[in-house]
């Protein structure tokens, strides 16, 4: 799916039909409702749109202003949009593709406001695609990027829909208007952990199209002299092109793998859900938040590093650059804002570290929270060895923790609020969180590498990619590393040394390690990352396609130019 929405540039008006709409009626439907909607979702008999952001609020669900008011009186919901603030704003699709939404909503009954739940709501005529009465709707304008996509507005005024259409599976409203309430109430975002889920994917995927297009570029382009007189080498030679590149390269591959845990750990855990076992849901979102957080930040930053290594090309359109950043830089604010969500990782962290305080025995990707020794013992440690790499990134995210959670506790030891607190430390929280989350992402990479079956060289590939990667984090971190003396400036500048070393011994592979992503030039979209490296015959035909080319003479020289310099001649 990543693929062929890339394929569409990052998106048409149905992309979060599949993403978003038809995920949410599986997740959150009871099995009649699935029954109405689903296969007409799934067949696109129906398209929908996911519409939960308003204007005035994205981050802050429980802010939200449209309500869904039930009249037991006809067994309907009224939705309805009471300010302008309150108007649906954003959702992919809604704009001239949709013709239903499933509309997020402040339930209130019997006179009580039970906070956001999801209902169907048809929104354009099936006949002839006309908004359905009372509903307003229309495109919000450019964005950045994706544009292809329409994100649209919508208003309801007093919109009556059957109570059926309210999405049961979890919390229910009954004829009389009773509400039943869900195991949890963070189930009705459950979705939206699924589609976090996802977007560590698409940064993966992001990020190994730049890698290709930049790493394949680097062997074709050919600059300066590295010896008097040698022909000019390809970029891809110069150490700081590779000290570029290879960070991104070995991060794509670390977060496609994080993004295979993140799906099995979905799976797992909304497994036991189903049965009723709702402890894993707490880890479920505080690890999909960071990651989704953590790998489209540095996606994003990657694209960019990969636009300026193909220098003056890298900029155009024909790089296929500006594109994925355009697209990175939306993951990095949809599906919860990057902050916002580091920071919702962080607040389960500090609870598991006064849980490990209290002596519960922590599990899962927090286990080591307890494990870690607060006092470290300096020592000339092997940096070449992975297991000292993944425990110096544990010892630095425990450490991190720790200092923000104690910083938080004396804050309000010194009378603060708790909110105030956290506030005031929300700096060193968010530090915190990240830390935790590039342990994980450093782990589960050398972990992956560790159970590659295909053959030993593939492994050994693999493993100096992570090494590279984790070497990286700790050089381009090391202030974190040295701060309690746990590693020591001898064992940076090991590091150092050591992420040289893995930089000239993953250049022979580079080109594999891109060209294994297996990325279509139809999907790449990129004149600088052809696979058949033919760059500079395609760049010129790319340029005698642009529009200005269309005639010889463009009609703006009679209209502005040609006027403009006779009267400036007619001056001399
Ligand atoms: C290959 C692809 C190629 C290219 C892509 C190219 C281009 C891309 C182009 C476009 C992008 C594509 C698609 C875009 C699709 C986007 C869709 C959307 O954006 S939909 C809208 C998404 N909106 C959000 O994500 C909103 C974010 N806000 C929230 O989730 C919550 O409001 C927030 C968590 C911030 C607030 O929580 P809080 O204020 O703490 O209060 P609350 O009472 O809600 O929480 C209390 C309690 O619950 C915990 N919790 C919160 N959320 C969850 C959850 N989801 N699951 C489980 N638990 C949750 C919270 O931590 C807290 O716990 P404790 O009390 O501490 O125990
Ligand atoms: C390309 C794109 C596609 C989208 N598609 C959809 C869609 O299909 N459906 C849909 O419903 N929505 C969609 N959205 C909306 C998106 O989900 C929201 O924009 C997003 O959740 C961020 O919310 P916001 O705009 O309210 O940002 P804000 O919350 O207003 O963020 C502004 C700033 O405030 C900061 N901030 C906010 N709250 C806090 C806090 N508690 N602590 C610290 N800092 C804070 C943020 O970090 C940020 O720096 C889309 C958005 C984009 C860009």
């Amino acid at each position: 799916m990543a693929a062929a929405l890339q394929t569409l540039g990052g998106g048409i008006g149905i992309t979060l039909h599949w993403i978003a709409f038809t995920p949410t009626i599986e997740q959150q439907a009871t099995e009649e409702q699935k029954k109405k909607w689903l296969k007409l979702a799934q067949d696109v008999a129906i398209v929908g749109a996911y519409a939960q952001t308003e204007m005035g609020h994205g981050t802050f669900v429980r802010g939200l202003e449209t309500t869904a008011t039930y009249d037991p009186s006809t067994q309907e919901f009224v939705i309805n949009s009471p300010t302008l603030t309150s108007t649906k704003w954003w959702p992919g699709g809604l704009g001239k593709t949709a013709n239903h939404a499933t509309v997020m909503a402040q339930l209130y009954t019997r006179g009580k406001c039970y906070g956001p739940h999801n209902f169907m709501v048809q929104i354009r005529s099936l006949e002839n695609h006309q908004p359905c009465p009372g509903v307003t709707l229309g495109d919000i304008g450019p964005k950045m990027e994706s544009n292809g996509n329409d994100n649209g507005f919508a208003r309801f005024d007093h919109v009556r829909i059957p109570r059926e259409n309210m999405l049961m599976k979890f919390a229910r409203v009954e004829a009389d208007g009773t509400y039943v309430q869900p195991p949890s109430s963070k189930l009705a975002y459950s979705n939206m952990v699924y589609l976090r889920g996802t977007f560590v994917m698409s940064a993966a995927q992001a990020l190994a199209s730049a890698t290709t297009i930049a790493v394949r570029y680097s062997c074709v382009r050919r600059q300066s002299e590295m010896k008097p007189g040698e022909p000019e080498p390809q970029i891809l030679e110069y150490q700081t092109q590779q000290y570029k590149l290879f960070p991104q390269l070995a991060a794509a591959y670390a977060f496609w793998f994080a993004s295979w845990f993140m799906t099995q750990q979905h799976g797992s855990i909304t497994g036991s859900m189903e049965k009723g076992d709702m402890s894993g849901l707490a880890e479920l979102h505080a690890l999909s938040a960071g990651l989704k957080s953590y790998t489209t930040a540095v996606t994003a930053r990657g694209i960019d590093v990969c636009r300026m290594a193909c220098g003056g090309h890298g900029y155009s359109h024909a790089s296929g650059l500006p594109a994925l950043f355009g697209g990175a830089a939306a993951l990095c604010t949809a599906e919860g804002e990057n902050t916002v969500m580091m920071l919702q990782t962080a607040r389960y962290l500090v609870k598991c570290f006064a849980q490990s305080q209290a002596g519960k025995r922590l599990t899962g990707t927090v286990a080591y929270l307890s494990a870690v020794q607060p006092s470290p013992v300096a020592g000339n440690r092997n940096m070449s060895d992975l297991g000292t790499l993944v425990a110096a990134f544990q010892h630095r995210a425990a450490r991190m923790v720790r200092h923000a959670a104690m910083q938080m506790q004396g804050e309000m030891q010194k009378g603060k609020a708790r909110e105030d607190a956290w506030n005031s430390c929300s700096v060193l929280l968010i530090k915190a969180a990240e830390a935790h989350v590039h342990s994980f992402v450093v782990r589960n990479f050398a972990e992956t590498v560790q159970t590659v079956e295909v053959d030993e060289s593939v492994r050994a590939v693999l493993t100096s990619l992570c090494q590279l990667y984790s070497l990286y984090g700790i050089t381009e971190h090391a202030g974190d590393f040295l701060k309690d003396g746990y590693l020591t400036g001898r064992d940076i500048d090991a590091a150092s040394s050591h992420l040289s070393a893995m930089l000239a011994r993953v250049r022979p592979d580079a080109v594999a390690l891109v060209d294994a992503f297996d990325l279509h030039d139809k999907i790449l979209r990129s004149v600088l990352g052809r696979y058949d490296g033919r760059v500079y015959e395609h760049l010129y035909e790319w340029a005698k396609k642009s529009p200005l080319n269309k005639s010889e003479v463009h009609e703006s020289y009679y209209k502005y130019l040609q006027p403009f310099l006779k009267s400036n001649r007619a001056k001399l």
